[in-house]
């Protein structure tokens, strides 16, 4: 099971992304697309990744602006899955077009 991450090392590890925050046991982002197909195109290969690590985000759509979060239920906090999960969050966002 992964294991929770101390603040320091999840400080560390949220230096390493782009655009996400840390609230209490999870931690967000929240992109604008360039429109809401763009925002769907973004949120359906997030899924994708998601089932790959079976590791899936609260995923919030209003129009073009979608908010990701992150928590590992199963450890009741933040662990490496989340932030391997986000780093490849960015990446997929940037492709679509979304910051
Ligand atoms: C059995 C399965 O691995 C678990 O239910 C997974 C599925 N997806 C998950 N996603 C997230 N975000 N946190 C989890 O703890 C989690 N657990």
């Amino acid at each position: 099971m992964a294991e929770l991450l101390d603040d320091a090392a999840v400080s560390a590890r949220l230096a390493g992304l782009n655009g996400w925050t840390r609230e209490g046991g999870e931690i967000r982002r929240t992109v604008r697309a360039p429109s809401f197909m763009a925002g769907i195109g973004l949120v359906g290969a997030v899924a994708g990744a998601a089932e790959d690590a079976d590791h899936h985000p609260d995923i919030d759509i209003r129009w073009r602006t979608v908010t990701f979060a992150l928590s590992t239920h199963s450890a009741g906090g933040l662990t490496a899955k989340d932030f391997d999960l986000a780093g490849r969050i960015d990446a997929m966002a940037a492709e679509h077009g979304a910051a």
